[in-house]
């Protein structure tokens, strides 16, 4: 009988790969940049299995051109904005993602990114390699303490509550959320479940852990802006699409905020001339969340897992639907 065949969109650590190629002919797409759309259509042609990353389109032309063995798409992200679900279920193919191991990496970031824009501290490694640190300035870099502030948290799930738990236990901050229902592990740890306004208004920072969907697409836009405080600081390791850019850079122009401290951005990667890379107060870092060593490691595991699985018919083990 002949070998499954599966299509690897990107090179990722050596332990999924090898778990794969025990079973299955594993095509790894060698380019550093994303399979341009055409050869990814054309290699994914034939294949019973597609690895895909977080910027492959996985939709219902490509799942047509795959062709009917194909059983099973996993994406290397917990995030899976990038595969129309329903198509998948549509042609009864699996969809699996890779959640929890790349949860503290990621609020590691996040915390990582709030604390450097609210110490403005990109800018004033600027101002050292630039030669322009001339003597102790008393007015120089004032940035925002976090001790005892108010953080909101959009979208209270694995990554959000991870950051609510090491802002409250590092900085004794207060933690409100907003969800569509309570949560009660964040309950437990006496964060306050609150509609999105007031959150906004009351929060003196504000961390986005919500999944891009329809419904939070551009959610933050200037309405949202108009309601937060000048001294807040932003922080978005979820997706850029849940944030208006414009709208962002309007505000930290303008003063709205004080900073935002950003981890994913539209369009990905962002050239160095878009408006949000000139701003002083706006830290950029190029979607590094999930980038350990061991998060890396165990995203490997996790998405040849669901790969091997949906291959022998059996129920992904971290399916998404
Ligand atoms: N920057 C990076 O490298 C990484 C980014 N991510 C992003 O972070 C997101 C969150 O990951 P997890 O915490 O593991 O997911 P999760 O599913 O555990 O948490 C997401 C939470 O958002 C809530 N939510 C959904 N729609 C909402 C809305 N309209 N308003 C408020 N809350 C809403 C959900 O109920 C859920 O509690 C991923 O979807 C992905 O986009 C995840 C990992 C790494
Ligand atoms: O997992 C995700 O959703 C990412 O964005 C990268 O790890």
């Amino acid at each position: 009988m002949s070998r499954p065949k599966v299509l690897v969109t990107r090179k990722i650590p050596k332990v999924g790969i090898e778990m794969l190629q025990r079973v299955a002919d594993v095509d790894v797409w060698p380019g550093e940049m994303p399979p341009p759309r055409d050869e990814l259509l054309k290699r994914v042609a034939g294949c019973n299995g597609l690895l895909s990353m977080l910027s492959d389109g996985v939709d219902g032309e490509l799942l047509d051109r795959a062709g009917s063995g194909f059983k099973v798409v996993s994406n290397y992200a917990v995030g899976y904005n990038n595969i129309d679900v329903s198509a998948a279920q549509e042609r009864g193919v699996a969809v699996g993602n890779t959640p929890d191991v790349l949860t503290d990496s990621t609020a590691d970031l996040a915390v990582t990114l709030l604390l450097a824009a609210a110490r403005r501290l990109p800018a004033a490694i600027e101002n050292v390699k630039q030669g322009e640190w001339k003597t102790w300035e008393p007015m120089g870099f004032l940035g925002v303490d976090l001790r005892g502030k108010t953080v909101g948290i959009l979208g209270m799930g694995r990554i959000g509550l991870a950051v609510a738990q090491r802002l409250q236990g590092g900085w004794g901050m207060k933690v409100l959320y907003t969800a569509r229902t309570a949560k009660p592990d964040a309950d437990q740890m006496g964060a306050k479940h609150v509609q999105l306004t007031e959150m906004l208004q009351q929060s003196d920072f504000v961390s986005v852990h919500c999944p891009l969907t329809d419904q939070t697409r551009n959610l933050l836009d200037e309405t949202k802006f108009a309601l937060m405080q000048p001294h807040a600081v932003l922080v978005n390791t979820a997706r850029g699409d849940v944030i208006d850019q414009e709208a962002l850079a309007d505000a930290l122009e303008g003063g709205k905020i004080f900073a935002a401290g950003l981890d994913v951005t539209t369009p990905e990667p962002l050239p160095p001339t878009h408006r949000l890379v000139q701003l002083e107060n706006c830290t950029i870092a190029p979607h590094i969340g999930s980038a350990s060593v061991q998060s890396r490691d165990d995203m490997a595991r996790l998405a040849a897992e669901n790969i091997l699985a949906g291959l022998a018919g059996k129920p992904l083990p971290n399916p998404v639907s």
